[in-house]
């Protein structure tokens, strides 16, 4: 950090940062590095990618005319020094905090953030989608957008290019470089980018001058530079991928040398030329930070920490987590099982397949960002008679859906999805809210629907699923621990569509689908202790249904409540499609679904959440009191 005097303070917007002088930028990147070190250290969060782009940020903001120039972060979790720029810095300590900053880009939150971003490879497509938009209403604006390298694994990156590519609209791509992803990138793509940045050296100034001055004043010289810009490219090995597609390469560039981004980016802002252009700059992910620099992740996602160490305050667990067990009953099958494979898409660590590569390197797949591809691998492996293990978070499974269908479940293949992070995920928000996969799974012929109430339940699940060879199978887990059960070394095999009863009542039924079931109990107790007797069922299945158990517990009770945390649509609807066409509901049964509203839940802690979805004990207690006509309207307070 420089001694001179704080020039943060006086650089609320970027129309502040444009007064500066060009000289000024290094000592305002290194207060803005700071700043977001200070302000993560408080809040938690991604911090590795936002400290790789601090350099980047300033400097755009500087030369293009934000907010009128749309600027897209994909994924937006390296977004927090754009925020501290752009008018949020009085706001930044409550990043991911209830009510304060999303730890994402969020439409809502800011003129200065024009596409809401929190799935990666969104950018290009968006900011195409603007440019032309643009175009057409005759607004001359640049539309820039910033993808990293692990988001350009993906395929809808390369979709966006390929548009790109054909059209003659102006659009800026800045592809950051920093040789990771949230664990070491994987595949060819990673290699070729690793191999062109080896075999070249950074363009010097003297090299941008000529480059960017060939963003030509006119196609035919634009033409003619072709042929000597492919054979660049095959000189130094860089960009002619990107040549390819129709983008003029640009790069590579030391993406924390200022003086070398701001004549690019300038040359770029002033250009007419049409057309795509790819900068490629190379960063640092957790630079200037020593302890993310020296971590193996960067420092990707931490919890709140100490600055002079670096060490993060991570409380020490009660139970281990849903996803550690997932991993460790896979383990315990694929031991019995070699044709057991396990699959992410760049999660490794997020999922718990780390643990099961270490075991079996070579029964586990990381894609990279390729969740289509992820499916449809695991589908064509299926054919094969392998047992693959499709294990993405449920937000992230959205975008291979198609493939779910088209691939998996209309040919019944026996792919195995473990669905992590279902339901409320707290800090990351709406975006990564596993929130659908119920409902989108439910209404697919062939599958076979599973929900564990507890982490034993979930290693019954894990080895039913390896058991079950004829049909797709998913079962869904939530972020988190355990409720701290002792566990066998590996899982049964439950019988399929079949429920159990927790517990034997009278008055109320309450059919749990999910991890609610520690509410349910609490809930049932204060029931109890008003006198009123509740059955407690654990459904186990939405698919097959067991009607069985539905109907008894419809039959013998005069309110039946159902649960689970996910969307309308869910478990619950298929209970009502049932009970409505067996007629049950013609004899006077007091139904009611507790799903999560049909709303979309900010970020907050975990119990907030519970709370704004009316999921917790008393809520379930204030459903049964309502339905009964005994109701105690403060316990929905
Ligand atoms: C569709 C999708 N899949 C997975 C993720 C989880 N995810 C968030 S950031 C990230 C790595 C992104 O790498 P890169 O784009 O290179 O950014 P960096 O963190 O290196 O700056 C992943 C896999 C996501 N956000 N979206
Ligand atoms: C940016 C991103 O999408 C991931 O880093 C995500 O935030 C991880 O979530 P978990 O912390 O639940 O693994
Ligand atoms: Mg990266």
């Amino acid at each position: 950090m420089t001694s001179k005097t704080p020039l943060l303070d006086r650089v609320v917007t970027p129309a502040q940062l444009r007064q500066l002088d060009p000289s000024d930028l290094r000592q305002l990147a290194d207060e803005l590095r700071q700043e977001t070190i200070d302000a993560v250290s408080v809040t938690g969060g991604h911090l590795g990618a936002g400290l790789g782009v601090v350099e980047l940020t300033t400097a755009i903001h500087y030369v293009f005319d934000t907010p009128y120039d749309r600027l897209i972060w994909d994924v937006g979790h390296q977004a927090y020094p754009h925020k501290i720029l752009t008018g949020r810095r009085d706001r930044i300590r409550t990043l991911r905090q209830g009510g304060g900053l999303s730890g994402f880009v969020k439409r809502s939150e800011s003129e200065y953030d024009p596409f809401g971003t929190a799935h990666s490879s969104t950018s290009i497509s968006a900011a195409l989608g603007m440019a032309v938009g643009s175009e057409m209403q005759g607004r001359k604006r640049a539309c820039i957008a910033v993808i990293g390298d692990g988001s350009m694994s993906a395929g809808m990156a390369y979709e966006a290019m390929n548009n790109a590519g054909s059209l003659d609209t102006k659009l800026i791509v800045i592809l950051n470089d920093n040789n990771m992803s949230i664990a070491p990138p994987v595949g060819a793509l990673s290699a070729y980018l690793s191999r062109s940045l080896s075999s070249t050296s950074f363009r010097s100034l003297r090299h941008f001058a000529k480059d960017v001055s060939r963003i030509l004043p006119n196609r035919l010289q634009k033409m003619a530079a072709r042929a000597e810009e492919y054979a660049r490219g095959i000189i130094s090995g860089g960009g002619t991928l990107f040549e390819e597609l129709g983008f003029y390469y640009v790069g590579p560039i030391d993406g924390h040398n200022i003086d070398h981004l701001l004549p690019v980016l300038q040359n770029l802002a002033k250009s007419d030329e049409p057309g795509p252009v790819l900068v490629h700059v190379v960063t640092q992910k957790g630079k200037g930070y020593a302890p993310a620099e020296n971590s193996a992740d960067r420092y990707h996602g931490v919890v709140k920490f100490d600055v002079a160490t670096g060490v993060q305050q991570k409380s020490a667990p009660k139970a281990p987590s849903y996803t550690g067990v997932y991993a460790k009953a896979l383990i315990a099958e694929a031991k019995a099982d070699d044709k057991i494979v396990a699959v992410t898409a760049a999660m490794p660590s997020g999922t718990g397949l780390d643990a099961f590569g270490k075991e079996f390197p070579d029964r586990t797949f990381d894609v990279a960002i390729a969740e289509q591809h992820a499916v449809t691998f695991c589908a064509g492996m299926a054919t094969e008679g392998m047992k693959p293990f499709c294990t993405i978070y449920s937000t992230f499974l959205q975008r291979g859906y198609d493939q779910v269908v088209h691939d998996v479940a209309i040919q019944s293949l026996p792919v195995r999805f473990a669905i992590d992070r279902a339901g409320l995920v707290g800090a990351d928000g709406q975006t990564h809210a596993g929130n659908y996969d119920i409902a989108y799974l439910g209404c697919l012929p062939n599958f076979v629907l599973m929900a564990p109430s507890d982490e034993l339940e979930l290693m019954h699940m894990v080895a039913t699923a390896a058991a079950i060879d004829d049909r797709p199978v998913a079962f869904r887990y939530p972020r988190g621990e355990g409720i701290g059960l002792d566990l066998p070394t590996r899982g049964e095999v439950l019988p399929i569509g079949k429920g159990r009863i927790v517990r034997e009542g009278t008055k109320i039924a309450i059919l749990n689908y999910g991890t609610r079931m520690v509410e349910v109990l609490k809930a049932a107790d204060e029931l109890g202790a008003k006198g009123l007797s509740c059955t407690v069922a654990d459904a186990r299945f939405c698919k097959p249904l067991d009607e069985d158990l539905v109907k008894r517990l419809a039959r013998e009770h005069e309110v039946l409540i159902t649960i689970e945390e996910g969307a309308i649509g869910g478990f619950a609807a298929h209970v009502l499609q049932f009970l409505a066409k067996s007629g049950a509901l013609d004899k006077g049964l007091k139904i009611r679904p507790m799903t999560l509203p049909d709303t979309c839940i900010d970020h907050d802690a975990p119990q907030k959440q519970y709370d704004v979805a009316c999921l917790n004990a008393r809520h379930i207690v204030s459903e049964a009191l309502t339905a009964l006509g005994v109701a105690e309207a403060s316990a929905r307070a």
